[in-house]
């Protein structure tokens, strides 16, 4: 579980988040969702450590990782997985070698393991017949799906996830959104997708966090998005694709 507690960032004189609250739970997909500049990635990036919050905690299983020094943080970054919303393959490297690459750096294990490690993950993602195939031959989703075998080698209890379908039709998404959310089931990794897909919201949101300006305007799950009764939340959601393709 992550735990956020009166998060803030600034920058300069600007207030991008204002103390905001959630549990991110074991096991579950939780959602970050929000208008464009609400925050969402400037709080991905605090949990992650890309930013040091101004206030506030981040408990990873009741460790504080504000707190932490270089090397207690290097040492709980190997607990996380992460998919980026370019896929950010290494294009040098085959389909295999891009999902061995964290093992490759931060395990002793021998290479014979390292490739079975690999392929199991491959094999999840359904792409075990393209592991020697390269990054610039295969399908932007097909390289979303290497990205995440890739984000799972290493059995990470956290896994992020910024705007995994950014550039994907709406069938090939519904297949990541479905390989993520079945991870988080099978490995009990405390999930966080960043996105702005309400397809995802009303698919896979387990636990939806809904930032406005910064703050904290909603939380629940993708039963209770619709009657939530929250103006700006119903503002947010019918402005969106998804009512759209959907009224
Ligand atoms: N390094 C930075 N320095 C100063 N301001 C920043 C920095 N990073 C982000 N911001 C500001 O923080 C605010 C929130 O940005 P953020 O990227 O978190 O929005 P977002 O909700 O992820 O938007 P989008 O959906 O468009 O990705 C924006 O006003 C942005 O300009």
């Amino acid at each position: 579980m992550i735990e956020i507690k009166q998060l803030r960032k600034e920058f300069e004189d600007k207030e991008v988040l204002k103390g905001i609250d959630f549990r991110f739970e074991n096991g579950k997909t939780s959602l970050i969702i929000g208008q464009s500049g609400s925050g969402k990635t400037v709080l991905m990036k605090c949990l992650v450590g890309l930013f040091d919050p101004t206030a506030g905690e981040v408990l990873y299983d009741n460790r504080d990782f504000v707190k932490m020094n270089k090397k207690q943080r290097t040492m709980l970054r190997r607990e996380m997985g992460m998919i980026f919303q370019s896929a950010a393959l290494f294009d040098s490297l085959s389909v295999l070698e891009n999902v061995m690459f964290p093992l490759d750096m931060f395990s002793d294990k021998s290479y014979k393991e390292r490739k079975r490690r690999a392929e199991f993950c491959l094999d999840r993602v359904n792409l075990l017949e393209a592991a020697g195939k390269y990054p610039g031959e295969i399908s932007g989703g097909m390289q979303k799906r290497v990205a995440i075998a890739r984000a799972i080698v290493m059995e990470p209890q956290y896994l992020f996830c910024d705007e995994p379908n950014s550039g994907l039709d709406p069938k090939t998404s519904l297949v990541i959104d479905e390989l993520i959310h079945g991870i988080t089931k099978e490995l009990g990794t405390t999930t966080i997708i960043n996105t702005h897909d309400m397809n995802s919201v009303m698919g896979i949101g387990e636990h939806i966090l809904f930032i406005y300006q910064g703050n904290k305007e909603w939380e629940g799950t993708k039963d209770e998005v619709i009657g939530s009764g929250n103006q700006r939340l119903n503002d947010f959601i019918f402005a969106s694709d998804f009512m759209k393709r959907n009224k």
